[in-house]
């Protein structure tokens, strides 16, 4: 009651206050002019720094008035010596090489194969959004790794086609390599925004640029196993349904094969999609299994296991980066031109998936019991049900289409692959660096 009495008294002292200082207005007027001018005075003030402000921020390159770049970030790119760049590291050193725009090229997979194919003399552009989806310092240490070897990286978003028909004005590319990607098949629950954002409008604004390129480009594009879903038919083959994803990553990335056939059929675009099963090496993404535990069984944390339904195998078809390079390599060199132009079609073209896999499924005990080892520290294993959060219970790759028609062929075992990650973890992250993720 007394608690009410003081909340009372406390409206009624400001109303008395109040009125206190309206009385005083009104009894001074001389007084009143002088807030006037002075309010009049530093609203100019404020008014002319507004505009001083605006004038002077550099204009946003280019048009913001344009809807597709809405959502996009500032990134600054243009002028002459950033075509010069552009125009440098697209320029063919070898003879029969070709020109490759490569999306992601900050990523993982688009570091080594962007490497690849100017180590063997193909001209290659980089474009990456550098988004914080993980530790962005280790994209910006795979750039330095390409800049040194000649490769530029455009930074700014698939989705900017202002951007994309800018480079293709100044390169006329002969094959795009579209890695860029919202990846990590659990983070789908969290911001499901974000695959739609990359892997779908991203997808066609790219093809969008690509079909009205003259010349058009082939594009080779990473696709995924998780679009064998709930599909339970071991291993998995090309002709097997992929209709049933378990994650929102999978059923983008199914999208992304209807959407490639769609561009393919109307534009005469040449396509093929590539079902990468988990790939893994050094300079690899933190967000993935085997570079967590790494982290962790160092720092002594301990590593969630994912067991299926009465004590069940959970495996993967674990894929060693340079495996996965070679496949790219193959499929960008078996790759016929596209057959449009003017974003007319003229003829049928090329449309083709393959798995790109391992062959040899290991449950993730034992990828734990090879970094124990590797480690030589033993991991505090916390075994728990497979969320439903879209992981599937087990991949495994039929990769006879891939043999046949790009020669593609594995040679690295888990065991192999992972000394060669743990080497690079430990000599990047020494020096009191630590993993992001
Ligand atoms: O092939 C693909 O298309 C995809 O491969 C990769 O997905 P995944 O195969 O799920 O890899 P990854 O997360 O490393 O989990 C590995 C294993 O560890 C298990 N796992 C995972 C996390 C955990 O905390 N515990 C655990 O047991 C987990 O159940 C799984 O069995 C890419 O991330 C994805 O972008 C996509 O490219």
């Amino acid at each position: 009651m007394s608690k009410q009495m003081s909340h009372l008294d406390n409206i009624s002292s400001t109303s008395g206050k109040f009125k206190m200082e309206k009385s005083a207005y009104s009894h001074n007027r001389p007084r009143w002019h002088s807030s006037i001018a002075k309010l009049s005075f530093w609203s100019f003030i404020f008014l002319v720094v507004i505009l001083i402000f605006f004038f002077r921020s550099p204009p946003s390159n280019p048009l913001p008035q344009d809807p597709s770049r809405r959502s996009l970030r500032n990134y600054n790119w243009g002028g002459p010596a950033w075509e010069k760049q552009v125009r440098s590291s697209a320029r063919v050193r070898s003879g029969n090489g070709i020109s490759v725009l490569v999306t992601g090229a900050a990523g993982f997979v688009g570091t080594h194969v962007s490497a690849a194919l100017k180590r063997r003399g193909d001209g290659v552009l980089g474009l990456d959004s550098f988004n914080d989806y993980y530790d962005p310092s280790l994209k910006r240490a795979r750039q330095a790794l390409l800049e040194r070897t000649g490769v530029f990286i455009v930074e700014g978003d698939i989705n900017d086609s202002v951007l994309l028909k800018k480079l293709f004005e100044v390169v006329p590319f002969t094959h795009v390599m579209h890695l860029a990607a919202q990846a990590g098949v659990r983070y789908a629950m969290e911001n499901p925004g974000s695959y739609v954002h990359s892997n779908i409008a991203g997808l066609v604004s790219l093809l969008e640029v690509c079909k009205s390129a003259n010349p058009q480009p082939a594009i080779v594009w990473a696709s995924s196993s998780s679009v064998y879903g709930l599909n339970s038919k071991v291993p998995f083959s090309e002709r097997d349904r992929t209709d049933q994803p378990a994650s929102l990553y999978a059923a983008t990335k199914k999208a992304g094969e209807e959407i490639a056939h769609t561009y393919n059929h109307i534009y005469g675009l040449s396509l093929t999609g590539l079902r990468f099963f988990t790939v893994y090496g050094p300079w690899g993404r933190p967000d993935m299994a085997y570079f967590f535990f790494t982290r962790d069984i160092l720092k002594g944390k301990s590593i969630p296991i994912f067991e299926g339904a009465n004590h069940g195998t959970v495996a993967r078809d674990f894929t060693y980066i340079d495996d996965i390079v070679k496949g790219c390599l193959a499929a960008l060199d078996t790759a016929e031109k596209s057959t449009g132009s003017g974003g007319k079609k003229r003829g049928p073209a090329q449309l083709r998936v393959y798995n790109l896999g391992n062959t040899s499924p290991v449950p993730v005990t034992e990828l734990v019991n090879i970094l124990e080892r590797l480690l030589k520290v033993k991991a505090k294993r916390n075994i728990m049900k497979l969320p439903r959060n879209g992981d599937v219970q087990f991949t495994h790759a039929n990769i006879s289409l891939a043999q046949r028609e790009l020669g593609y062929k594995p040679t690295t075992d888990l065991q192999t692959g992972l000394k060669k990650f743990v080497r690079w973890y430990l000599g990047y992250y020494s020096g009191g660096k630590t993993a992001a993720g």
